[in-house]
């Protein structure tokens, strides 16, 4: 049986977003996180360790052979963990498989035959286990999840979830059309008890919703009939506690399909829009994660940032799978809140480290187009993969930055050898244990971050806490 939660003091440098573009620099600051994995006071400027811990102890009443010290050492910092806002846990096996596809041919000739295959439980579980794994490696504390159609490994990717300790919202994935007859729900009254069914479960495991959530995920409008959708909308009004997922305007042939199926004469919605036909359902509403958002109208993206709906942007599936570069300057500017996605396997790659990288390359992109403004910096890059992200799911309130009454989700991070103190024992400078990225010493603490978000990688990401337990840990940290 593992041992008791105890209480625990942090201490050493945290960085975290204090806006959209601005970064914060705390330095000789402790955290205090209860046994519950709250933070209940944080101190700055003690001097050291041990004077913080002596100042912090008589004031919250815990006795010093109850409490953990936790230090980090000079040059790391502690870092909000990573909100991965999109990806599909069932597609992990399929990272970096997808050719020379686009959207359409690829969910048909890579994805729907992997889905339906973790039907089988004993492949679910590695699967699941794997990509948990993972991108907690990656300091992905939090994930937005889609499962499968079946609803058995559905709960088991919040069984293990909840087992590794990692903060999940969980999508059995509802689609009754358009795909093969092997992996499709039976109909709209079969998909919404399948869905109903894995609420139930997940709230018998975790009854407080503390560190898994069911999510409502209509997998797009082209793959659910109008009578789904409308069910799903209901049951939405039902359970204004419960998130919902989907994906909008990813891919223009995607846009053209909806046109078709969804004409505003068979939903009453105001417009011909894709937007508009998630708001005829009920979809559209302040708790509804859109993935992608790259080929939207000015019409529907105002729709979006009235209604309330968030946007996962998934910079690498949109490159990998040639679906566009989305315009997230223009939607943060309308008041739409975003954050990142990894989409995998659309997207290639487990990080949202890379997911920021890369929209900040996307942005530039989209500014080499024409728009200057469209620029992404470090800071707002990272806003996305944590407070953005937060906010997208959800959970602003619990997790996404340092302040007392949130969640101890957090990452330490630790960049190349900085000197005899902030180097790693048994990790010479310049090995592969080392990292990506090399600091010199000279470099400013935005300097140092700008070179992690460019260059670093899972090496930097030395231990990963989840409503203060520890999840992950490197051999060397
Ligand atoms: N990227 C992506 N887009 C989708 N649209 C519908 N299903 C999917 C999916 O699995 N991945
Ligand atoms: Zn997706």
């Amino acid at each position: 049986m593992a041992a008791p939660a105890k209480n625990k003091i942090f201490w050493g440098s945290l960085v975290h977003s204090k806006t959209l573009d601005e970064l914060e620099y705390l330095h000789d600051t402790a955290v205090a996180v209860d046994a519950a994995g709250k933070m209940v006071a944080i101190e700055q400027g003690a001097g050291d360790v041990a004077k913080a811990v002596e100042t912090l102890l008589p004031r919250l009443g815990w006795a010093e052979a109850d409490v953990d010290v936790v230090k980090a050492k000079d040059g790391q910092f502690f870092f909000p963990g990573f909100i991965d806002t999109h990806l599909h846990a069932s597609q992990y096996p399929n990272v970096g498989i997808f050719g020379n596809s686009t959207l359409l041919d690829w969910l048909n000739t890579y994805t729907f035959p992997l889905e339906a295959s973790l039907s089988d439980p004993a492949k679910a579980r590695k699967v699941y286990n794997r990509v948990i794994r993972k991108t907690l490696s990656h300091g992905t504390t939090c994930a937005a999840y889609y499962a499968t159609v079946d609803v058995a490994s559905t709960n088991l990717l919040a069984d293990l979830c909840l087992a590794a300790g990692q903060r999940a919202l969980i999508g059995r994935v509802c689609m009754d059309q358009l795909s093969p007859a092997y992996y499709r729900d039976e109909s709209p009254a079969a998909a919404l008890a399948a869905t109903r069914a894995s609420i139930a479960y997940i709230e018998s495991v975790d009854p407080g919703m503390k560190l898994v959530r069911p999510c409502l995920t209509p997998r797009f409008a082209p793959s659910c009939s109008g009578p789904l959708m409308r069910g799903l909308g209901a049951l939405a009004a039902e359970r204004p506690d419960l998130p919902i997922q989907t994906h909008i305007s990813e891919n223009k042939n995607e846009i053209a399909l909806v046109h078709e199926l969804f004409p505003p004469s068979s939903t009453g919605a105001a417009d011909d829009s894709y937007a508009s036909v998630y708001d005829a359902f009920g979809l559209l509403t302040d708790r509804t994660i859109l993935a992608h958002a790259v080929h939207l109208g000015e019409a529907e993206a105002d729709l979006i940032a009235t209604r309330g709906a968030k946007v996962s942007h998934c910079p690498c599936s949109n490159s990998a799978i040639t679906s566009g570069a989305a315009r997230i300057r223009w939607l943060l500017d309308k008041g739409v809140c975003c954050g990142l996605g990894t989409d995998m396997s659309g997207g290639y790659s487990p990080s949202v480290l890379e997911a920021a990288r890369l929209a900040a390359l996307v942005s530039r992109h989209v500014a080499m187009g024409g728009d200057e403004h469209a620029k992404l910096t470090v800071e707002e890059v990272l806003f996305l993969a944590t407070k953005g992200g937060a906010e997208v799911v959800g959970l602003q309130r619990e997790v996404g930055g340092f302040a007392v009454g949130m969640d101890w989700d957090v990452q330490l991070v630790g960049l190349g050898t900085v000197d005899a103190e902030g180097g790693v024992e048994g990790v010479a400078e310049g090995t592969e244990e080392d990292g990506n990225v090399d600091v010199f010493g000279w470099e400013s603490w935005p300097d140092r971050v700008a070179k992690w978000v460019y260059n670093g990688d899972d090496r930097n990401t030395k231990k990963v806490w989840v409503r203060g337990r520890l999840v992950h840990e490197r051999i060397h940290s």
